[in-house]
């Protein structure tokens, strides 16, 4: 007699999602080394030409699987390339019982979500937990009354009218009267969805993950309510704001910590309303450590890491997300940051 196992507990998905440098990786760092009784794969996507991203993930011995080809929201073919690394995940399905899917700053939910439910194989096997918002304390209004986006969508907004949790990230730098304001604002946009408060993504991690928030007509009429278009067979075939790009840069010879500071400063400070995102990790002069480079808007946070591994090659990569970039330029101010020495092969 063959013997059929009961069915298996579907595995909670959850999508972290919130505008750019809002603390996704801060938070999902924050997720891989709790010590929560989970076991997490995450699957991640980008938007920038260079992964740095993977590098700033701690190491752990949670499984990282990138999709660097784009965003899963906006391409069909980049949303089967999440099911296909579904599908390679729950291939090995005893290592983990929980999926997160950290969807690029730029990138709408919802679509994300409705993802999941095109392939049966994955439908069948994974439950979708929640959609999990950031929201940066600091930077969210600028991006909700954001007037380049007007007539557009606005992605900022759309992740706060998707998700079932709302973490208002970066506390710290607002007052406590600024969060009530925003606490309001974000209430106009969602009845519904619990917020919480946090620094650093350090939250209960019980209040976000296995909650179980979401179901698919719950999606379908989330999805409504943004797609005025809906009722005309429109199908998400949306662009990202096209003012928004992103540039990269890789340098093979190290920085004058100082003078790359002082460019840092200057650059960020005469465009902070344009400059998004600007990540990097560095190699300086006369330091055996690479430094961490993470800017949101003005805000810059520079800091040695790690010795640089023997076996590794030393090198600058450094990212800039935002409005009317001018690569020239910032490759020409880029490199007279470098050290003048010259450095031994
Ligand atoms: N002051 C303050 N800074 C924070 C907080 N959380 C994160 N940050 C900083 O904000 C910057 C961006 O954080 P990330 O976690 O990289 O943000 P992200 O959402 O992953 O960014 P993208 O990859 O661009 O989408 C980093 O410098 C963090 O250290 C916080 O609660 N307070």
């Amino acid at each position: 007699m063959q013997v059929y196992e009961i069915q298996d507990q579907k595995i909670p998905v959850t999508i972290l999602t919130g505008f750019l440098g809002a603390g996704k990786t801060t938070l999902l760092n924050y997720i891989l080394t709790e010590r929560h009784g989970h076991r997490i794969a995450v699957i991640e996507n980008e938007f920038g030409e260079i992964d740095v991203d993977s590098d700033l993930v701690l190491a752990s011995d949670e499984e990282i699987f990138q999709m660097k080809n784009g965003c899963i929201c906006c391409f069909v073919d980049v949303r089967n390339d999440l099911i296909q690394v579904m599908k390679k995940l729950l291939a090995q399905k005893d290592r983990f019982d929980h999926v997160i899917v950290e969807t690029s700053g730029l990138a709408d939910p919802t679509p994300v979500a409705t993802s999941f439910f095109i392939d049966p194989e994955v439908t069948e096997a994974v439950l979708l937990d929640a959609i999990v918002t950031l929201v940066d304390a600091k930077h969210f209004g600028q991006h909700l009354h954001d007037k380049q986006l007007d007539g557009r969508e606005n992605q900022a907004v759309d992740q706060v009218v998707a998700a079932d949790r709302i973490i208002v990230n970066k506390t710290d730098l607002v007052s406590e009267a600024e969060l009530d304001a925003l606490d309001a604002d974000l209430r106009e946009l969602n009845q519904t969805a619990e917020i919480l408060r946090a620094q650093y993504g350090k939250v209960d991690l019980d209040a976000i993950l296995g909650i179980s928030g979401f179901t698919p007509s719950y999606v379908e009429e989330r999805a409504k309510l943004l797609d005025l278009d809906g009722a005309h067979g429109h199908h998400h075939n949306h662009s990202h704001d096209p003012s928004v790009s992103s540039v990269s840069f890789t340098f093979d010879r190290p920085f004058d910590q100082d003078r790359l500071m002082a460019f840092l400063k200057r650059h960020l400070a005469e465009n902070a309303e344009n400059a998004f995102r600007t990540k990097g990790i560095l190699w300086m002069e006369g330091d055996e450590r690479f430094f961490v480079l993470q800017a949101v808007h003005e805000l810059i946070d520079l800091r040695p890491d790690h010795p640089w591994r023997a076996d590794e090659r030393r090198e600058s990569r450094i990212v800039f997300i935002g409005r009317q970039l001018d690569r020239p330029a910032l490759e020409a101010e880029l490199r007279a940051c470098l050290s003048p020495l010259e450095v031994a092969a």
